[in-house]
């Protein structure tokens, strides 16, 4: 799904407007339908009352007619026009004369007192808000956050004070538990500064042209089943193990050997045809116990550190179809060597994580030895150690999208919605996953799946890309069995089949 700036957002309603055609009084008429049908539809045939805000602009236009269509159906509703600009758009002016009942709030004394707990529906300010709200209509905003324990806060297109394509981290922002938006996610909805405003978010279709959107060009996109049905790829009838190609997975040190089986396991799982484990001596009789299937390397000290010192192993390299490393390795000084041999002899794509991003981070100069078109994947503090601190999320964003480009690596931001990166500019967002996912090594599994993705010929973007999705899927799976509490990193793994299962169908 595509994700469209405010801009373009306009442009998309001016399309629709010009070619379906309709008239733009009847494109709010359909909003603000699907909004009375959603609230009808979760709030039922008695709901508390409605308290109905609305602003100048067209949300407010989609507030009145709400309004309307509410109590046209007979619920209990209460609509006030909220006067923060001189003169009202000419499509909500159009419809005040259609909700005769309209109260007007001119100051902030004219908020009113809402006894019975009920369902504010915020139409205050949508995609037109060019500026910080202030004043006596940040108080507004103010009064209605103080409420939202005692009423349901529904937004119509966006928390009202929010910015669609920038910060508006320190700006007074409406708290929202339901965003109903109209036919595109909002970039700020997907980065975790406003995860806390915009609730849970329901985007509603009301018939955006096709066409435009189509042919729209964005950098910024949602991954759906439609998109990974495209990169999905079933088994061929003819294959071996062979076809599925023998990845390596440097993993695990002393105390840290769990690392090592949760990535060697989900690299299986994921469908590596064949998967080496190279791990610390320390842990050789755990990882042939647990995980049979995996071949074994291993090496004297407790932590990867001699591994290609000799040179007919560096000419073994290349033969692996991918490699994936960090998950568990410490980064000891020797560990830091044994990585840069290893990235000076494979330079094929391979997965970089935890440890090995911290060892990036602290000799940055080895950025520029990975292999091109690798997959790193940091968490929010590994990607900081490896590229700065920022000031807010949309910063953040940036610098990810540069540093991608630039460095010619894709890079997942681990988060809710996990950013990820492309050489090529292009970020897409993985909406799958779950807070239960925010557990020990549910990121070496997920070093598991990337690997073994790309061991059985996906392109890195289809691995990054599909990998993500079923991580997320699986421990959605997981959660709806065990509950988001109690899911380990190891249920991930065990989900994966099921995860497969549901992206094939
Ligand atoms: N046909 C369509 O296009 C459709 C559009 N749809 C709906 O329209 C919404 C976009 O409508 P919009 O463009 O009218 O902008 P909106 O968000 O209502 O705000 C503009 C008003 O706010 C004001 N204002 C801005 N910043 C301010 C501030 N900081 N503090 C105070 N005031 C501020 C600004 O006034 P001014 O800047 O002139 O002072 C103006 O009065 C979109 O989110 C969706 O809900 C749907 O119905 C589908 C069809
Ligand atoms: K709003």
């Amino acid at each position: 799904m595509k994700i469209l700036s405010a801009q373009q957002v306009r442009e998309a309603d001016a399309y629709t407007i010009q070619h379906e055609p309709v008239s733009s009084v009847l494109l709010m008429e359909r909003a603000a339908s699907e909004c009375a049908g959603w609230m009808v539809h979760t709030f039922g045939e008695t709901p508390p009352p409605y308290y109905i805000f609305c602003g100048m602009g067209n949300n407010g236009g989609d507030g009145l007619v709400i309004a309307r269509k509410l109590q046209e159906q007979g619920f209990a509703v209460q609509a006030w026009l909220v006067h923060t600009s001189g003169n009202a758009s000419a499509d909500n002016a159009a419809n005040q004369p259609y909700y005769p009942e309209l109260r007007h709030i001119h100051e902030l004394a004219e908020f009113p007192e809402m006894e019975e707990p009920g369902i504010i529906v915020d139409a205050l300010f949508g995609t037109g808000l060019n500026r910080p709200v202030e004043g006596w209509a940040a108080g507004v905003i103010h009064k209605i956050n103080d409420q939202r324990h005692k009423h349901t806060v529904v937004s119509v297109d966006m928390p009202s004070g929010m910015m669609a394509d920038s910060s508006s981290v320190q700006f007074p922002c409406v708290h929202a538990r339901y965003t109903l938006t109209f036919e595109f996610y909002k970039l700020a909805f997907l980065l975790p500064e406003n995860g806390e405003r915009t609730g849970q978010v329901e985007v509603l279709k009301i018939g955006i042209h096709p066409a435009f959107t189509a042919q729209v060009q964005t950098e910024y996109h949602l991954t759906d089943p439609a998109v990974i049905h495209t990169i999905y790829r079933p088994r061929n009838a003819f294959s071996h193990k062979g076809t599925y190609g023998h990845a390596l997975m440097i993993a695990g040190s002393y105390g840290k050997m769990g690392a090592a089986l949760l990535a060697t396991r989900a690299c299986l799982k994921a469908g590596a045809g064949l998967v080496t484990a190279h791990i610390p001596r320390c842990g050789y009789e755990i990882l042939q116990t647990a995980v049979p299937e995996a071949m074994c390397n291993t090496e004297e000290s407790a932590h990867y550190s001699s591994h290609f010192d000799e040179p007919f192993r560096l000419h073994q390299a290349p033969d692996y179809a991918a490699i994936g490393i960090g998950p568990g390795i410490g980064t000891e000084n020797a560990t830091a060597k044994a990585l840069e041999r290893l990235l000076l002899a494979y330079r094929k794509p391979m997965v970089l994580d935890a440890d090995a991003l911290n060892i990036v981070g602290k000799y940055p100069a080895l950025l520029a030895e990975i292999p091109e078109d690798s997959i790193l994947t940091p968490h929010p503090k590994e990607f900081e150690r490896l590229f700065g601190a920022t000031g807010d999320h949309f910063e953040r964003l940036e610098l990810l999208t540069r540093k991608a480009r630039e460095l010619k690596l894709y890079v997942l931001l681990k988060g809710k919605y996990s950013a990820m990166a492309c050489p090529d500019g292009a970020v897409y967002f993985n909406p799958t996953g779950n807070p239960g996912m925010a557990t020990a090594g549910a990121g070496d599994v997920l070093t598991g799946i990337l690997t073994g993705l790309l061991s059985q010929g996906y392109t890195p973007k289809a691995a990054l890309l599909l990998g993500a999705w079923l991580h997320g899927l699986a421990g959605d799976l997981a959660a709806d069995d065990l509950s988001e509490e109690a899911l380990t990193a190891e249920d991930i793994v065990h989900y994966l089949g099921q995860a497969y299962l549901r992206t094939r169908q």
